[in-house]
């Protein structure tokens, strides 16, 4: 079956694969999980980016979820900032904006896990909350199906990264609002600025408006969207374990022309006090020694949140994952 979307997706969307996970719903279908396997460590050897269709999230779930957002954000600001963040979350959950400096043009609501203590939630509209916990426990699930895949696409033993990576308490979800694009050609309308994501695993459902692009070959690939699919991206803690064999994605947000953009963006992460290096197979089996030296997660992440806090002024000073690359 996923013959069918590989074709009609590489006609819209010049390769970035779409692939079909319902085998993995089933038993047997040896061959059809094989393929699946092929395409995406292909994929995440070249540029770390594939979409995925029957992944288990209702795709009548992620369409009214980005109704029900789209809603909330047409609210005036006053009633948007009744839910800000709780002061000592990791991150600020609720509702908050960029500051009109940032070069990142949106604003967003953030959550943990459905129970977290951290969460704050809208009162209005009254299905939000629901709709927000609903759509984060089946990204959770979807997220775990991924992360077995690419389990068997490193070779990795069975369950090695389902054990290493099994606290769930600091997955996070952003629900976003990006404004809408100057009509100005001049204006290069970025909605957010290059980056690679620096956990494991990322999740993206974008709206009808589309805006994402992946870097591939040194070519900005726009991810046209697809209805029912969900946009995977890898991040750098899957890069450094691999030693470089699956890449973190490098993408950014272009904002069109006079239309706001919505996404909702979940991120599948690793326990601060984590450990990341290289994997022993991946030094023995490519030949190259460690191209990365080992940190605590929860030291990157301090980093990584303070370029968003204090961004440097220099552009090359923002901390990302060359900060441990070992040059060889
Ligand atoms: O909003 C999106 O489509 C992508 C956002 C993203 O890349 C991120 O938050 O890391
Ligand atoms: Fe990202």
């Amino acid at each position: 079956m996923y013959h069918f979307y590989l074709f009609e997706a590489s006609m819209v969307n010049s390769n970035i694969p779409t692939i079909d996970l319902s085998s993995f719903f089933n038993e047997g279908n040896e061959d059809c999980k094989k393929e699946v396997i092929d395409i995406i460590s292909h994929a995440c050897s070249e540029y770390g980016f594939f979409q995925i269709v029957n992944h288990g999230v209702p795709p009548s779930l992620m369409t009214r979820a980005l109704e029900v957002s789209k809603m909330f954000f047409e609210y005036p600001l006053e009633e948007k900032l009744k839910s800000s963040p709780t002061p000592d979350a990791p991150l600020p959950t609720g509702y908050s904006v960029q500051p009109e400096h940032s070069a990142d043009k949106n604003e967003y609501l953030l959550m943990f896990p459905p129970g977290s203590s951290f969460n704050v939630f809208p009162d209005q509209p009254a299905e939000l909350r629901k709709v927000m916990e609903d759509i984060f426990s089946h990204f959770s699930k979807a997220a775990l199906l991924v992360e077995t895949i690419l389990n068997d696409c490193l070779g990795l033993p069975p369950k090695f990264l389902q054990e290493y990576n099994k606290d769930r308490s600091w997955d996070f979800m952003a629900v976003l609002r990006y404004l809408p694009g100057a009509i100005n050609k001049e204006n290069n309308n970025i909605g957010l600025t290059e980056h690679q994501d620096g956990n494991c695993i990322t999740f993206v459902l974008q709206d009808e408006i589309g805006g994402l692009e992946v870097l591939k070959n040194g070519e900005w690939i726009p991810v046209v969207p697809t209805e029912g699919s969900l946009i995977v991206n890898l991040g750098d803690v899957i890069q450094v374990l691999s030693n470089n064999k699956f890449k973190s994605a490098t993408h950014r947000v272009m904002r069109q022309e006079g239309k706001f953009r919505h996404s909702y963006v979940f991120f599948n992460t690793i326990e601060g006090n984590k450990w990341v290096e290289p994997l022993p197979n991946f030094i023995k089996e490519t030949g190259k020694p460690a191209q990365y030296r080992g940190f605590f997660y929860k030291d990157y992440q301090q980093m990584r949140i303070r370029n968003k806090t204090h961004p440097p002024s220099r552009p090359e000073d923002v901390v990302d994952i060359t900060h441990y690359a070992i040059d060889c």
